[in-house]
Parts: structure tokens; C-alpha cells; sequence
């Protein structure tokens, strides 16, 4: 049995498979939730055997974000509650954010507030095309969180993302898909095997590798062009003296697909 209450978390073949679990609250986030997924992003961002990990959601919805229910029983002390909720949360990106493994979100359905901010953290997203965005703080009288306004406006740029934020307008996973939020968008019964597919395939391939692509691009809008091309050096070499840098160069010239660790 899982020892966690409100997410179900699997790990194999360097595989690791977050399921946000209350579907009978729209997997909204309460304390349990925020607290829970915090731990489980530390252990595995400090697991070196974990080359991916999946977050997707279980029932209709992907999450609809902070639970509105939670914040109201705890009106007196809402300030509190909802702070230790987005530090809990907030923590738990940067470690996505910051591990070596890639994320790959699947979005199953709704995503609102919170659940917005989260399922466009992915370093790699797919939707169902039942899926839908909204940003809906401002309309519970809120602000965003969740890195919303880290990752947005680099997503899709200032004037789109003061729209999302400002109106709460609904996107669908097509036009989600089109602003270019999100990698891909399947038909609903097959987004378990393209999340699947993706992540085999991710496992099977040079974690180094992958790990260089998310941390250049992490921080290649804060730094100089200099900067930047010198961390590209540091980290390509690190990578040509890796393991599978030596495989994966052997097995270009041997003619023959590469085998990584
Ligand atoms: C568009 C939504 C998500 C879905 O609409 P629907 O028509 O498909 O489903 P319905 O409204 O009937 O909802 C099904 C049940 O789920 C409950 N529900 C939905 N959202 C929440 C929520 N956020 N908190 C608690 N419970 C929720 C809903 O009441 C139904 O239960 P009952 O049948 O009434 O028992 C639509 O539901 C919607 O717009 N939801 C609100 C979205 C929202 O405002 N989210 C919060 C934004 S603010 C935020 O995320 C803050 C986060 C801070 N932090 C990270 C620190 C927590």
C-alpha cells in the first residue's frame, strides 16, 4: 500500500510515475497533497536511478489547482495556510525544476490555478485533447503561483500571459497546443501509452545528456551570450568525457544504435 494519501507513486526501470489522487476534490491541493508531492520530488530528485519521472492525474481532472474548500474551512488563518501550501508546492518544482531527470507532465484534463501552473512545468508536456487551461486566481480573488509567472511569459510572451491571468479565459488543449504551451496533444484513451511511449524512450537515453538540455535552458535568459556559451563548453565536455558520451560517439561510428547507462 502506498504510504502516501493522496498520491499514488510508482518506481520502476528508472521510471518514476506521480498520480496526483483525489480525484473526488478535482485533485485540488490541499496541505496533504502540497506536503506529499514535496517530499516525493526531493527523493527522487535524489535518486540516481530515476531517468524520468511522469505526473498526470487520476480521473477527469489534472487538478484544479489550490482547493478552494481547504482554503475556506481554514478563513481565519487562510494567510497561513495557503503560504505553507505554495512553499510546499514551490519546493517542489525546484526540485523538478533542478534534477537531473526529465519531467513529462500528462495532462488528463482540466487544469486550473495551481494545476495550470504545474502542468506547464514539464520539460516535456502532453495533453488529452479533452484537456482544458485556466488560470482562474484573479476570479477566487487570488494571485498566481506556482512559477505561473516565471514559466508563462516565457512560454508565450508578456501580452498572452497578462490575458490568461487577467480574464481566466479557458484554452482548449488545441489551442493550448497552438500557443505553444504544450509538445503534443493525443486523443484521450491514448494519452497513457504516448506518456509511456515518451518515457521509455527517455530512459532508455543518456541521462547527462538530457540533464545539460534542461539546465542550459533553465538559465539561458539570465545570462550573457558569453555565459552562456561558456557553460555550454564546461557541459559539453563534462558530457564528452561521460559514459555515454564515449558510447554514444563509439556507436555513431560503429554504425550501430548506442547503449547508455
Ligand atoms: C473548471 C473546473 C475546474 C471544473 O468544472 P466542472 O464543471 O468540470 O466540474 P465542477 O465544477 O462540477 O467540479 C467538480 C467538483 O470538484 C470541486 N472543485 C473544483 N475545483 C475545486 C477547487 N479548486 N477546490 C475545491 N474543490 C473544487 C467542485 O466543487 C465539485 O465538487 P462538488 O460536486 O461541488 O462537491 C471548475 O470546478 C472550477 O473552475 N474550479 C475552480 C478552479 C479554481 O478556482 N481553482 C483555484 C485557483 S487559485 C489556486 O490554484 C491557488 C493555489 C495556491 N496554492 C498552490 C498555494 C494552493
Amino acid at each position: 500500500m502506498s504510504k502516501y494519501e493522496t498520491i499514488r507513486f510508482e518506481q520502476s526501470g528508472g521510471i518514476a510515475r506521480i498520480t496526483l489522487n483525489r480525484p473526488e476534490a478535482a485533485n485540488g491541493i490541499n496541505h496533504v497533497l502540497g506536503h506529499e508531492l514535496a517530499e516525493i520530488a526531493g527523493l527522487i530528485a535524489d535518486d540516481p536511478a530515476v531517468k524520468v519521472v511522469i505526473l498526470t492525474g487520476e480521473g477527469k481532472f489534472f487538478s484544479a489547482g489550490g482547493d478552494l474548500k481547504a482554503m475556506a474551512a481554514n478563513e481565519s488563518k487562510a494567510g497561513a495556510y495557503v503560504k505553507g501550501l505554495a512553499d510546499d508546492l514551490h519546493r517542489a518544482l525546484s526540485s523538478f525544476a533542478r534534477m537531473d531527470a526529465l519531467l513529462i507532465i500528462g495532462v488528463n484534463g482540466v487544469a486550473a490555478g495551481a494545476g495550470f501552473s504545474l502542468a506547464v512545468t514539464g520539460d516535456l508536456v502532453v495533453a488529452a485533447d479533452t484537456a482544458s487551461f485556466t488560470m482562474a486566481y484573479t476570479r477566487a480573488g487570488l494571485s498566481p503561483d506556482g512559477g505561473a509567472s516565471y514559466y508563462l511569459p516565457r512560454l508565450i510572451g508578456l501580452r498572452r500571459t497578462q490575458e490568461l491571468m487577467l480574464t481566466n479565459r479557458s484554452l482548449s488543449a488545441a489551442e493550448a497546443l497552438d500557443w505553444g504551451l504544450l509538445h503534443r496533444v493525443v486523443p484521450a484513451a491514448e494519452l497513457a501509452t504516448a506518456v509511456d511511449e515518451l518515457a521509455a524512450q527517455f530512459a532508455a537515453g543518456p541521462k547527462l545528456s538530457n540533464a545539460n538540455v534542461k539546465k542550459l535552458l533553465l538559465v539561458s535568459s539570465d545570462h550573457t551570450l558569453e555565459e552562456q556559451l561558456a557553460r555550454e563548453a564546461a557541459f559539453i565536455s563534462h558530457c564528452a568525457d561521460s559514459a555515454d558520451g564515449q558510447e554514444g560517439i563509439a556507436a555513431f561510428l560503429g554504425k550501430r544504435t548506442p547503449k547508455f547507462a
